[in-house]
């Protein structure tokens, strides 16, 4: 079956994850049969699609029609035969247990189409076993979303042992169709990928605990501050469940051995029922306590090694044993659990040998399996890391990518839009990389630069990374120091650069913009420095840069009331260009780049060296200005302007 004869998809379950696949398909243009055991049920989630489209709509993410369109497109269904009957992809969604599933195969398979493939949405059941069920093991596999399927863009395409490679990919197109990323899990093993990471990473994070070795705010604070997750290792365990860790833990212990014996700690929260939010007290109090208040300050290198450690084993197991390579690993935890960088990039960059270390001596100390190093670290130890190395390429950005969209533009898109394109340490490290080697490939006569994703230029600087490394005045002065650099290298830069804005410009994000020479932003874009609001001032160049664009008056408003604004008032203000249709950004700033790439290079570079000269001297400026016209005068860009335009043609600018 190809994806175009993909017209009815059934879901069954309509509850939390199935509502959500089936909004994510209807919205995505197909039929479908939304089915649950009990009207009420189905109701409920028919319901709760009709309130989150109508969220999306208000928040102008769909129009009102599109919305409406979508629900219309979702039947609610108890019968089977009518939810199945003429089905052409089938997604279950029903609750975790492997009865329950059992059950449900056998319904489906009674009326079910021949042609129909069944995927199961499961974040730890065996596919292979769920297969065997069914008289179709290669019309099956496992399609795993993440919670709200609405707003995760992940989804774990997982084969199982007997899934055909043609259903797995009608699998990944499908959930590309739905604007989601699949990854393939080329293996069934337990939790897949992400929760192969995570559990036992908040399982070391418990028997460290559990030990007496830490303590869980140093745990949460090394994680969240110092590791750069998105919460804390306890906040992240309350957060999903204690229990739905405990159980994926337990059914882990049985397959895989004890090196995934559950902590006593964990053991004894679902025991006190202390199960996390959804109960009101889990590692951390939210009824009468504070919830998850973790300090920034309580970092530990010892939590952190250990942590690592734990990782890059999941990591070398997985890889190792070809359930997924590398690169797989890092976008599936990245896009499935915010990680900034992926689990891969952050072993290998902290050191395998040293992470390897690690294990062995803690192995030697507590005997545990959960420490024993995996045969394949070992291996890769010894190569310098999981990711092979290619001394060709010298340049390898993670956080952002560079792009060559031809005629002499050279483009550099921030990349982490999974944290609305927030700029680290890191990205001011390749961002600079990538200015250089703009500036030194004679092939490129103008830089555009972009974020990725519609929902985010940049929202400024990562504060949670800052929150963990800005407690040092010192370290933070050096950050201060290193965003002003290199902004200040576009700024500086010999070829004219645009930044095209679509969405959130915020307090680092517009730093940056407020250092390329113009600036074009979709409508729906929002500009802001809202530092005050977090007790800081702009300190990427914010309180000195900024007044030259929009006037000290203007400037002064932007920071002090740390507002935002949105593109037409900064058209106003004079900081945007151009305000565009959202849909036109992208082409109209390539655009106006490609317009300026074919400029005269010298006179260009002139030009801005000229501005930056007179800033806070017009004198000087001035003399930059005469000694530059004087320059040009014997250029042979001079003659060709000069000939184009006795000639009514168009220069070919040289640069010479
Ligand atoms: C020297 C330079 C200093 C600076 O630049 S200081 C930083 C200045 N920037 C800010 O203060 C912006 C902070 N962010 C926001 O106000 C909001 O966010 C937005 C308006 C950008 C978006 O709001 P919404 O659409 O409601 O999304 P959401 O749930 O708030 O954010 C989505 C995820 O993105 C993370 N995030 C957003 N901005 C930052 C940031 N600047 N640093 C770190 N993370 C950020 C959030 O936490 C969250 O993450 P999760 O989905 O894991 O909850």
């Amino acid at each position: 079956m190809e994806l175009e004869d993909i017209n009815t998809i059934a879901v069954l379950g309509a509850g939390n994850m199935g509502h959500g696949i089936a909004e994510v398909a209807a919205m995505a243009g197909y039929d479908v049969h939304m089915r649950d055991i009990k009207e009420e049920f189905v109701q409920d989630g028919y319901e709760q699609i009709e309130w989150s489209l109508g969220k999306l709509a208000e928040n102008d993410q769909l129009t009102e029609e599109e919305a409406d369109a979508a629900l219309e497109r979702v039947t609610p269904l108890v019968d089977m035969e009518e939810a199945v009957g003429d089905a052409d992809f089938i997604i279950e969604a029903v609750p975790e247990k492997m009865e329950i599933k059992k059950d449900v195969y056998g319904e489906v398979e009674e009326h079910a189409p021949d042609h129909a493939v069944f995927a199961t949405n499961t974040s730890s059941l065996s596919i292979t076993d769920l297969a065997e069920v069914t008289d179709r093991s290669e019309q099956f596999c496992g399609m795993h979303f993440f919670n709200p399927p609405v707003r995760m863009q992940l989804v774990e395409v997982i084969s199982g042992a007997e899934s055909a490679e043609e259903t797995l990919e009608l699998t990944e197109e499908l959930a590309a169709d739905f604007g989601k990323t699949p990854v393939r899990v080329h293996k069934d093993a337990p939790g897949f990928i992400v929760n192969r990471i995570l559990v036992p990473l908040m399982n070391e994070a418990s028997w460290l605990v559990s030990e007496g070795e830490t303590t869980i705010a140093e745990v949460d604070s090394t994680t969240k501050y110092d590791m750069g997750l998105p919460m804390g290792s306890f906040e992240l365990g309350d957060q999903v469940g204690n229990d739905v860790s405990y159980h994926v833990l337990e059914y882990m212990h049985e397959v895989l051995g004890d090196a995934y014996e559950p902590a006593p700690l964990l053991e004894e929260k679902v025991e006190n029922e202390e199960l996390g939010k959804k109960t009101g007290k889990g590692f951390y109090d939210y009824e009468d306590g504070d919830g998850a208040d973790i300090p920034t300050d309580e970092t530990s290198e010892f939590v952190k090694e250990r942590l690592l450690a734990a990782m890059a084993n999941e990591v070398a197991k997985l890889v190792g044993n070809d359930v997924a390579p590398p690169e797989s690993i890092d976008e599936a935890v990245q896009l499935g659990a915010g990680f900034p960088d992926g689990p891969v990039k952050q072993v290998d960059d902290y050191g395998l040998e040293t992470l390897l270390e690690t294990l062995e001596e803690a192995y030697e100390e507590t005997g545990h399996e959960r420490y024993a190093p995996a045969d394949y670290l070992a291996e890769r130890a010894d190569e310098g890391g999981f990711y092979e190395t290619d001394e060709d390429d010298g340049v390898d950005f993670d956080s952002i990518r560079l792009e060559y969209p031809g005629e002499y533009v050279g483009h550099i898109v921030l990349d982490r839009p999974h944290r609305m394109n927030t700029i680290s340490g890191d990205l001011l490290d390749e961002l600079s990389e990538a200015v250089d080697l703009l500036e030194e490939d004679e092939e490129v006569r103008a830089i555009l630069v972009t974020g990725e994703g519609e929902k985010a230029f940049s929202a400024g600087a990562d504060v949670q990374s800052m929150a963990g490394s800005g407690a040092d005045p010192i370290e933070a002065q050096e950050l201060s120091r290193k965003g002003q650099e290199t902004f200040g290298k576009l700024e500086a830069a010999d070829v004219p650069v645009v930044a095209g804005i679509d969405g959130y410009c915020l307090g680092g994000g517009m730093e940056l913009a407020t250092c390329v020479d113009m600036r074009v932003a979709s409508e729906r874009s929002e500009f802001g420095q809202p530092e005050l609001d977090l007790g800081l001032i702009p300190g990427w160049g914010g309180t000195q840069r900024l007044k030259h664009i929009v006037g000290e008056g203007r400037a002064k408003e932007i920071i002090l009331t740390a507002e935002r604004y949105d593109a037409e008032a900064m058209e106003a203000y004079g900081f945007v260009n151009e305000v565009v249709d959202n849909d036109e950004l992208e082409d109209r700033a390539l655009e106006l780049a490609t317009d300026l790439a074919g400029g005269p290079p010298i006179a260009q570079k002139f030009t801005k060296r000229a501005f930056l000269a007179g800033r806070d001297d017009t004198d000087a400026g001035l003399e930059y200005e005469a000694s530059a016209f004087g320059h040009l005068m014997a250029t042979d860009d001079l003659m060709e302007g000069i000939t184009a335009f006795m000639g009514d043609g168009e220069p070919e600018f040289e640069g010479k």
